[in-house]
């Protein structure tokens, strides 16, 4: 496997004005590897994108790319000379040129023979060669979405930047597209970045994700650690479904809650009887009618294949499930549950 460092962003910190959107980033791309940076609205997604494309200048800590700066708070490569493509949620293709003249676009210099060969398997890479002699306003959005990827790839940049790509396509497409062109990427074995603020297209497409809050990086880690090993309540909250559960250290390994004594591969450092607060994801909860936990179905969310259960403990606190959809509860109905948690999460209650 290889793990040779790409990009490395080291600290990064970016300001508008007097104001720092991104403080303290840092986190290393492995070449190969495809990222993604979520987080809610207004987090710095964006700002650190156009950092790494060479368009948002640092105040501090330095970005590289294999062994050249890009960026440090003095020096600023330009964005052409980095070997960086980018991909936009506004497709941004040449109206006026054909599907096969827009991913020409970035490669003119290049002798035409070569040009030819690498416009023609970048339409066979996406499927489209039948419509190279179409104007973008012929194209479907997922069509158009598919040429910009082309487009961008076309002059072999060493990194792909992928700037909420999908979000003017409708659901299905979106899911659609978003594994296509991962495919497409690790066939032609380039690294990308990919900023979304959607959680389930994150998880799908990155090996690596990286969550953002108030323009400091929560996590960065793989989509199951994020799941199953947040780092932080923000983390916990942010990723997933499921929720917190409040409990009581027994010692470093077990924690008292509603729901039994629960046991993690992990353990803490707080003294015996510490007020805690416990994530329960909804696949940690299970059926057991003999000799489970009473609980009272609040509220329920079909999703197809599976139900997601909102289920109301003794005390009022509330727990989410998932089970398969063929078992069809309603609201009301009593479900005895127990908890099967594997990754013992635990947090100090807010103050
Ligand atoms: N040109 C600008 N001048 C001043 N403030 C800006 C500018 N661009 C962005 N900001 C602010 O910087 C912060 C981070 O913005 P950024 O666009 O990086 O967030 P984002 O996570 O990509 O958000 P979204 O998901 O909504 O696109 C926000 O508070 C935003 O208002």
């Amino acid at each position: 496997m290889r793990t040779d460092t790409l990009l490395k962003v080291d600290s990064i910190q970016c300001q508008y004005g007097s104001q720092a959107v991104l403080d303290g980033v840092s986190f290393d791309v492995n070449d190969g590897d495809i990222c993604c940076l979520l987080g809610p609205s207004g987090c710095g997604k964006t700002t650190a994108l156009r950092a790494i494309a060479g368009f948002q200048p640092l105040t501090s800590g330095t970005i590289t790319l294999g062994d050249q700066l890009l960026s440090n708070h003095s020096f600023q490569l330009e964005p052409e000379q980095r070997q960086i493509g980018m991909v936009f949620q506004d497709y941004a293709l040449f109206p006026h040129l054909t599907v096969g003249d827009n991913i020409r676009f970035g490669i003119q210099k290049s002798p035409l023979l070569e040009q030819n060969e690498i416009v023609d398997s970048l339409l066979d890479l996406i499927q489209l060669e039948s419509i190279a002699q179409r104007f973008p306003h012929e194209l479907s959005g997922g069509q158009q979405q598919r040429v910009a990827l082309a487009r961008a790839l076309a002059p072999n940049p060493r990194l792909l930047l992928l700037d909420e790509p999908f979000s003017n396509l409708d659901v299905d497409l979106r899911r659609h597209l978003n594994l296509e062109v991962r495919d497409i990427l690790k066939e032609v074995g380039t690294s990308a970045i990919l900023v979304t603020h959607d959680q389930e297209e994150a998880f799908a497409f990155g090996d690596r994700i990286g969550l953002l809050h108030n323009g400091r990086l929560q996590q960065w880690d793989t989509p199951f650690n994020l799941y199953h090993e947040p780092c932080n309540r923000f983390v916990a909250n942010f990723i997933g479904q499921g929720g917190l559960l409040p409990g009581m250290s027994i010692d470093q390994h077990r924690i008292k809650t509603e729901l039994g004594v629960m046991t993690g591969n992990r353990s803490y450092d707080w003294p015996a009887n510490t007020p805690v607060d416990v994530l329960v994801r909804p696949d940690d909860i299970v059926l057991n009618p003999d000799n489970g936990i009473s609980s009272t179905v609040v509220k329920k969310v079909f999703s197809g294949s599976a139900t997601l259960y909102t289920l109301q403990l003794p005390t009022g606190s509330l727990v989410e499930s998932l089970f398969p959809s063929h078992h069809d509860y309603s609201v009301g109905d009593t479900l005895n549950i127990q908890a099967e948690v594997e990754h013992l999460i635990a947090f100090l209650p807010d103050k």
